[in-house]
């Protein structure tokens, strides 16, 4: 039992747009292990975060990760930052892994300055945005099985462009 897709991604990449587009294509249903981290703790991600800190959330999130990588068979988005845990990479290399890259300037326009996305709500979101996007994308890059450049492309074209990749075929 295994996602179908596993989509990760940078805050902006379109994990949740193209994942549950991505399921809709295959009539199968659509989790994101941020919900379930929300639904668990009974608050936001951003309360988590300022009330018990980053390293607590990333525990929390790499059980949620193990989890829904266990047991779900549908199409599963993971938060933009699970990648940095090293127990979630080896897990994925089993995985069908797709990774909803964007460049730093649409990345900051679709995301805006939401203080929903607590690592992006400091002085210079921009200059964290990059700092971020430089230091995981090889971490994105060592489990993907198929990268899509989403910054010109619809929803709907990288769903098409997923579903076209040689590596989704038995997927
Ligand atoms: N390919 C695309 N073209 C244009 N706009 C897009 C595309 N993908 C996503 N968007 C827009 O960018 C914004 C962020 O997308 P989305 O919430 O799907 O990203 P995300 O990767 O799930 O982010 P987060 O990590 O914060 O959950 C949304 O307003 C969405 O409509
Ligand atoms: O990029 C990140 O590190 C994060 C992305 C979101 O999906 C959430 O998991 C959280 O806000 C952290
Ligand atoms: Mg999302």
């Amino acid at each position: 039992m295994s996602p179908r897709f596993v989509v990760l991604g940078p805050p902006g990449g379109g994990k949740t747009t193209v994942g549950v587009l991505l399921a809709e294509h295959l009539g199968v249903g659509f989790r994101d292990t941020d919900d379930d981290i929300v639904e668990s703790q009974g608050k936001p991600i951003s309360d988590i975060f300022t009330t018990d800190g980053e390293p607590v959330f990333r525990a929390l999130e790499e059980a949620a990760v193990a989890k829904a990588l266990s047991e779900y068979e549908g199409v599963l988005s993971l938060g933009g930052g699970a990648i940095l845990s090293e127990r979630t990479r080896e897990l994925l290399a089993d995985h069908t892994v797709v990774f909803l890259n964007v460049g730093m300037a649409e990345g900051v326009r679709r995301t805006g300055l939401s203080s929903a996305r607590p690592l992006l709500a400091g002085v210079n979101p921009r200059a964290t945005y990059k700092a971020l996007l430089e230091a995981r994308l090889p971490l994105y890059r060592e489990v993907a099985k198929i990268e899509v450049l989403t910054d010109a492309l619809t929803p709907e074209q990288v769903v098409s462009t997923i579903l076209t990749a040689p590596e989704a075929t038995n997927s």
